[in-house]
């Protein structure tokens, strides 16, 4: 290990400036770089954590991991206990990557964070970290001069660098002199040297950058980097590095990392301090029906997301989980209500972000139906049949199993459909053996959407399923709950949230202790080319939606407009969720929700998050782009 030299001071040595390389790069191959971002487990232990520190003082936080410790919060009572265990965790890793690699590869933002490494910067880590093998960047940098107060790197010197024996020549400022496009050209440039001299690791998945180590902040605005809400460099995915002039927060000209690179690190500390930032981390790791997704929300990292939160950034998460301790006596204790509430925040947070890699190995499995993705208990399941043919026969067993559970369970088995080709999908329930083993008197059927026309019409919702499913099964007419049609649209949504709420307080449909919402057994929906699920709409105001059980449309996009549909709290509240998506329509769709991360705007379908499990049923086609 090195030591600490006396000698070695950054005012003395100027850092190294990247500057444009008369080498020949090969460009690396641009493969999904979406692959990374689904190999997470949503399923997640969370434990009181004992931090030990160096000063010896025990500092409990939240913790919050998946089964594989690849995607962890902790919470932590003052930022000071933040620092400590910041500063353990990279130099921990600093020892893995020194060891593993020879070189270490660490970014950092600018803002609060470098303050929050100040402990790096004392006994034991100034002496024992091998900073000489350290290799320094910046996830953004404001375009001034480098003695500038607003220059990202004076900050990291002033607080950081100086105080440690990083050499010179193995931390890269941007250079100053040039424009903001310049500089994030001339700083790609540099970063593509360094992997062409194996300094930084490439992702062999995403063909970008892979850094050992980002450090970052985020801003009240639920801003990383220099990558702002609703700016277009959120979608960028080709360029390494960019540049921004119109930056809302000052000074405007900066250069940043962007999300391809951002997104293939081996590791990523997301460090958060202050109340300021409290209602962002609640939209990012709570369960928010928020149609706005922060930049925040978009990281997602080939290997660990680390969050470091403090007490006030975390306090809206508590809050919450408060909540639910006073509104929920029944629940045994304090620990178990905050336990059920993480989880289902992380099951949210995560829900979108699933499981790539393991179809892809699935598919290479050979087999009719490839199963892929299915995270460690099973809450989250993709499922890729040869054909549509396969796809009916799975989900009748499916069906079946599920009702033949609730039957047993409950004495009544609360299944709800959706319109489109999902009826034809089931159609296997109506043929032996299941259209007499099934206990049919124990279904109650309800619609997740109807269009506010005549039953009898061919837009109907419900003659669609009585013609293709109700009339082929024996169902207890009083059963089977149609809209009130004689009604219209907002009468026909109160109307239907009335009888939900009946059934509820008989006890037909269950409630989840969760959300206070309808728990319903089943939910067989399908998934329209844009997204959209129920009659939930890509970017309209009902995604919103977090009071009513079920509201209505007036100006839905595809015809006709007047509808009723379950709002998200309801369909996240369900037991089970059967996803069926077949044939060429939506292969863009599919390949969005499941395939793709940097996704700034969520498409409906990836706001799908029931209780309990979500399962994709998937053909071949409808999962063709998954597998390119
Ligand atoms: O402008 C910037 O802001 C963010 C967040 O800063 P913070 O002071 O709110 O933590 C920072 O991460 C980024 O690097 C910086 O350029």
């Amino acid at each position: 290990m090195a030591t600490a030299s006396s000698s070695l001071t950054f005012s003395t040595s100027l850092p190294k400036f990247c500057r444009p390389y008369s080498i020949s790069i090969t460009p690396p191959p641009q493969v999904s770089v979406y692959f990374k971002k689904l190999s997470i487990s949503s399923s997640l232990k969370i434990s009181k954590r004992t931090t030990t520190r160096a000063s010896s003082m025990a500092s409990s936080g939240i913790t919050t991991i998946d089964q594989n410790n690849k995607k962890a919060v902790e919470v932590f009572d003052t930022e000071e206990d933040l620092a400590v265990s910041l500063a353990k965790y990279t130099a921990d890793l600093s020892d893995k990557f020194a060891k593993e690699r020879g070189a270490f590869t660490v970014v950092v933002s600018g803002g609060s964070l470098i303050k929050s490494l100040r402990k790096l910067v004392e006994a034991p880590y100034v002496d024992s970290i091998d900073w000489s093998k350290w290799q320094v960047f910046w996830v953004d940098e404001r375009v001034v001069p480098k003695d500038h107060p607003d220059s990202n790197y004076k900050l990291a010197f002033d607080g950081f660098l100086s105080k440690v024996p990083i050499p010179p020549g193995n931390v890269y400022a941007i250079n100053d002199a040039l424009s903001s496009e310049g500089a994030a050209d001339d700083y790609e440039t540099c970063l593509k040297h360094l992997v062409h001299t194996g300094v930084i690791n490439i992702s062999s998945l995403s063909g970008f950058p892979k850094f050992d180590l980002m450090l970052v902040g985020m801003g009240p605005d639920g801003h990383v980097a220099s990558l702002f809400p609703g700016h277009p460099l959120l979608k960028e995915n080709q360029k390494w590095v960019t540049h921004i002039t119109d930056s809302p927060k000052p000074p405007p000209e900066r250069i940043t990392f962007t999300f391809p690179v951002i997104n293939s690190s081996a590791h990523i500390a997301l460090v958060v301090c202050g109340a300021g930032k409290a209602s962002i981390v609640q939209t990012a790791l709570g369960k928010s029906q928020d149609s706005e997704v922060f930049p925040v929300q978009m990281v997602s990292p080939e290997g660990e997301l680390k969050w470091f939160l403090d007490k006030d950034a975390a306090s809206k998460l508590r809050e919450d989980s408060r909540l639910l301790a006073e509104n929920l006596p029944a629940l045994p204790q304090k620990r178990s209500i905050r336990t059920a509430y993480l989880q289902d925040c992380f099951c949210c947070y995560w829900h979108r972000v699933q499981l790539f890699k393991r179809f892809v190995c699935c598919c290479k499995a050979k087999s009719s139906s490839s199963s892929f993705m299915a995270d460690q208990n099973n809450k989250k399941v993709v499922k890729v049949y040869d054909t549509e043919q396969d796809v009916a026969v799975s989900l009748a067993k499916y069906v079946a199993d599920l009702s033949a559970k609730f039957a047993k369970e409950r004495g009544s088995f609360t299944v709800v459909l959706s319109g489109g080709y999902l009826i034809d999908n089931i159609r296997k329930l109506t043929e032996p053996p299941y259209v007499d083993s099934v206990e049919w008197s124990k279904w109650h059927v309800f619609w997740v959407d109807e269009r506010v026309v005549p039953r009898n019409h061919v837009d109907s919702n419900y003659k669609l399923a009585f013609d293709g499913f109700l009339s082929k099964v024996p169902i207890p007419a009083g059963q089977v709950y149609a809209i009130n049609d004689a009604l219209s649209a907002e009468g026909a949504a109160e109307d239907y949230q009335t009888v939900l709420k009946h059934l509820v307080d008989t006890g037909v449909l269950a409630k989840s202790s969760v959300t206070g919402f309808p728990k319903f057994d089943l939910m067989l929906l399908g998934m329209g080319p844009d997204g959209h699920v129920a009659s939930l709409f890509p970017g309209h105001p009902l995604l919103k939606e977090n009071v009513k059980w079920v509201t209505h449309i007036m100006d839905s996009p595809k015809l006709p407009p007047q509808r009723i549909t379950f709002t998200f709290p309801v369909i996240n509240s369900s037991a089970y969720i059967a996803m069926v998506v077949c044939g060429p329509g939506e292969v863009d769709a599919v390949y969005k929700a499941l395939g793709k991360t940097a996704n700034p705007e969520l498409l409906p379908v990836q706001r799908v998050t029931p209780e309990e499990e979500l399962r994709w049923f998937l053909d071949k086609v409808a999962a063709s782009k998954l597998q390119e």
